[in-house]
């Protein structure tokens, strides 16, 4: 029996970066959470804590901010690229990088209805996110979002279910449907118009969810996975986790009042989880796309 080294990666979590594009008095605000991580022949650092060929987490660190400052950021997946090329390229010893990028959404505060040159608001919860694997000079993107929070207060039921002895669950044609939405999709390739992409396929996540008369959240996400990659060619695969954000009717028939679907009780835990993958059957090979992602099935 022997102990050995498996696999490894190691790099600089969480560099928080902001880039204010300052191309005259109209600003353009970009917020990052970048995520550093390589791979290669680490085994002297493992085993005998030879650091010849460990490129340190604090010079990855300020690649990211010479990177920004050097070549602008763009969009995330295009930051992403260049910094997995860089780290994976261009140094002895490393093979392959992973960066993984959350970006922070900001509006532009509007005063009397007239768009501010450089005051922002952020908005609440909603990130936009992508993970590059560099992989022997390839590029894999898996984008994403999370925190999409959706509510639709009709439009939605939920019957027809298994019944066993411990079912309790009354059916209902009409329901109040909410969920927070986690998303992440693979291209099919890394030479895209990336920002149009993002827009494309939240679109057809949100607009699915609205148009869609639900008959249960699995239904719900499979139709949005679908609109997605109906929508874009060069999305492969999209995977969803999409909690059930129940909201339960208050008995009022205590205090001699009815309820018609009009007050509910948000409730925050339990909640039904509902997690699905839809993809082209003809999609390429993901490589180590999902490498390291957890949460998804
Ligand atoms: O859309 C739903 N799917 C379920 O699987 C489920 N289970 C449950 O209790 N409520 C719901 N709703």
């Amino acid at each position: 029996m022997a102990i050995v080294l498996g696999p490894n990666q190691y790099g600089k979590a969480e560099v928080r970066l902001v880039h204010v594009a300052r191309n005259g008095p109209v600003h353009q605000i970009t917020d990052l959470n970048v995520s550093t991580a390589l791979r290669g022949d680490f085994a002297a650092a493992h085993l005998s804590g030879d650091n010849a060929h460990v490129l340190t987490t604090d010079a990855q660190k300020n690649t990211v901010y010479a990177f920004a400052r050097e070549h602008g950021i763009g969009q995330i997946e295009d930051f992403a690229i260049r910094l997995g090329h860089h780290f994976a390229g261009s140094l002895p010893g490393i093979d392959g990088a992973r960066i993984e990028i959350e970006q922070y959404r900001w509006d532009r505060i509007q005063v009397d209805g007239v768009p501010h040159d450089h005051a922002f608001s952020r908005s609440a919860g909603e990130k936009r996110t992508t993970v590059v694997t560099l992989d022997r000079g390839t590029a894999f993107v898996v984008s994403g979002l999370a925190g999409l929070v959706l509510l639709k207060s009709t439009g939605s039921e939920f019957s027809g279910f298994l019944r066993d002895r411990y079912t309790t669950l009354p059916e209902t044609t009409d329901r109040i449907l909410a969920t927070e939405v986690t998303a992440r999709w693979r291209y099919a390739q890394s030479d895209l118009d990336f920002g149009r992409l993002f827009d494309g396929v939240r679109t057809a996540l949100v607009s699915t969810f609205a148009s869609l008369h639900s008959l249960a959240l699995q239904q719900t996400l499979y139709r949005m996975g679908e609109a997605a990659l109906t929508a874009h060619a060069d999305v492969a695969e999209i995977r969803l986790s999409m909690p059930n954000k129940h909201h339960f009717l208050v008995d009022l028939e205590p205090f001699g009042l009815d309820n018609p679907n009009t007050v509910y009780y948000a409730a925050d835990r339990p909640y039904g989880k509902i997690e699905g993958t839809v993809l082209r059957d003809d999609a390429p090979d993901p490589g180590p796309s999902w490498l390291t992602l957890p949460g998804f099935c």
